[in-house]
């Protein structure tokens, strides 16, 4: 079979819950199918999934967009950020990977810290503090816990490094995924031979770091037959990084990101480095860097409330004095990795509708306050710009809300649902065209939607909210 020639691409999104499919004209960016199937995430305090499953799903989701799927000329597979994809010399998984949200490796993380000199010399080195997301504190877990598997270990990967590599049969990584690792440095773009000493991991099991716009290469061959063999493949990257493509993204635009993690960025011209670890200093998928802070806490964390309060996630009300600090999985920003969720000032008449409010205040107010430290690392003036409002939680009105009266910004919701699949269609079309990846997406208007003005900023909520972070922070801070 010869490989169609276009002009139909395919940009995947493997996420954390899902994996979403979308098939895409590339001259007009007209989504004409799409396809979603689910992941399972492990409860309780890991947070693993089998990526055999999402190898699955992928082939799920690429069949429920019909046989217009087997059309396309060129795929691009974004995926969640920081995972521990081990796997054997046969290229299976030693085990499930270990995924960004997993904060048992904070120990590590604490260690790996104190062995290179302290947050400042990986934020001077790699452009990074690692928190317990980061790959590299992932891969110092599993050698001190679960020492058989790392012997066992042939290749390490991220997820989407995984699936690229299913499909072409060849390794290769980009470097926006491989910034998320801790290994990688955004400075230099290299591997970082001390810290993988460091981490006791051998380089030779990692993959080579495509450049923006290679080609990762062709399908050679899907388990169902799910791609047509000889469909270009392009690089890839991490679910964020596409995100920003998906938006054609310039330096000044700054995001809000609402989905299983919450996260803020903007792209810039200049390489992060921030010692507080707040911001991780990413590079984006082309050849700049993308400055991002992310929550552990925000859609999932609020839904959870809502069901623990039998109230529709619409279901909210002003007024009253609780305040929530939703941190049911632990947090990163602020970076409380033992923490539990904190609800304070109920009173007697406290509604139900009140506490949800708070959950959502307190989910946003995180996002937020690192948000100013995300757009002083990128450098560029925002105050004119809107924020873009993107991922599952955009489509809610109580979150963009709650997102205007704490920003006091004016908001504008893209149209455009599903930005990282749309962001690797992007990356497709571009390497079938020749083109600028997010020239491509700002062509297809992606960032077109309604924009909301600004509303006067809840000033006494945010310091509410402040005031018990404060308080709280040995309470959040202790081990249970
Ligand atoms: N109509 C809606 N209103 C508010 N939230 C929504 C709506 N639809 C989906 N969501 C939220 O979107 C989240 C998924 O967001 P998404 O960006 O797709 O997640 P992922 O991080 O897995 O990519 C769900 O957890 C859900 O809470
Ligand atoms: O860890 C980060 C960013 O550093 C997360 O944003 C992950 O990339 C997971 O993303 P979603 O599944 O929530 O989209």
């Amino acid at each position: 079979m010869t490989a169609p020639e276009g002009p139909l691409v395919i940009g995947v999104d493997s996420s954390t819950q899902s994996t979403k499919v979308l098939v895409v004209d590339a001259p007009t960016g007209e989504v004409v199918a799409r396809g979603q199937a689910p992941h399972t995430v492990s409860p309780g305090d890991r947070r693993e999934s089998d990526p055999e499953e999402w190898w699955q799903a992928l082939s799920t989701a690429v069949a429920r967009c019909g046989k217009v799927a087997g059309e396309a000329a060129a795929v691009s597979v974004a995926g969640q950020q920081h995972g521990l994809v081990t796997l054997d010399a046969d290229g299976r998984p030693v085990r499930p990977a270990l995924l960004w949200n997993d904060v048992r490796s904070a120990p590590q993380r604490d260690r790996l810290l104190a062995g290179l000199g302290g947050p400042q010399a990986w934020a001077r080195r790699v452009g990074s503090v690692p928190a317990p997301a980061f790959t590299v504190t992932k891969w110092a877990w599993l050698c001190e816990n679960e020492p058989e598997a790392a012997r066992e270990t042939a290749a390490v990967r991220l997820p989407h490094d995984f699936l690229t590599e299913r499909l072409t049969g060849q390794a290769g990584t980009d470097r926006g995924d491989a910034s998320g690792t801790g290994w990688w440095s955004s400075h230099t773009g290299s591997y970082d031979e001390e810290i993988l000493s460091l981490a006791a991991l051998d380089p030779a099991l990692l993959p080579p770091v495509h450049r923006a716009g290679e080609a990762a290469g062709t399908v050679a061959k899907t388990d169902g037959g799910f791609l047509t063999p000889g469909t270009l493949v392009a690089t890839g990257t991490g679910d964020n990084m596409a995100a920003a493509l998906g938006l054609g993204l310039l330096p000044g635009q700054p995001v809000l990101s609402l989905g299983t993690s919450g996260t803020v960025y903007a792209v810039s011209d200049r390489s992060p480095a921030d010692p507080s670890g707040t911001v991780a200093g990413f590079a984006d998928a082309g050849s700049g860097w993308l400055p991002l802070a992310c929550t552990l806490n925000c859609t999932l964390a609020v839904d959870r409330l809502a069901a623990l309060l039998s109230r529709d996630r619409e279901d909210v009300e002003a007024g009253g004095r609780v305040t929530a600090l939703p941190f049911l999985d632990g947090e990163r920003t602020p970076d409380l990795p033992y923490a539990t969720g904190l609800l304070t000032g109920l009173q007697q008449a406290t509604t139900g509708g009140q506490v949800l409010q708070a959950a959502y205040d307190g989910a946003v107010f995180a996002l937020l306050r690192a948000l100013d430290l995300v757009l002083g690392q990128a450098g560029d003036d925002t105050s004119d710009a809107p924020l873009l409002l993107i991922g599952g939680g955009a489509k809610g009105v109580a979150w963009r809300e709650t997102v205007r009266r704490l920003s006091g910004r004016a908001v504008q919701v893209p149209r455009a649902e599903e930005l990282v699949a749309l962001g690797a269609a992007a990356q497709a079309a571009g390497l079938l065209l020749g083109e600028d990846p997010a020239a491509v997406a700002r062509r297809w208007n992606t960032a077109d939607g309604p924009a909301y003005e600004p509303v006067e900023r809840d000033e006494a909520a945010l310091t509410r909210l402040s005031a018990t972070l404060e308080g709280a922070r040995t309470l959040l801070d202790m081990r249970h």
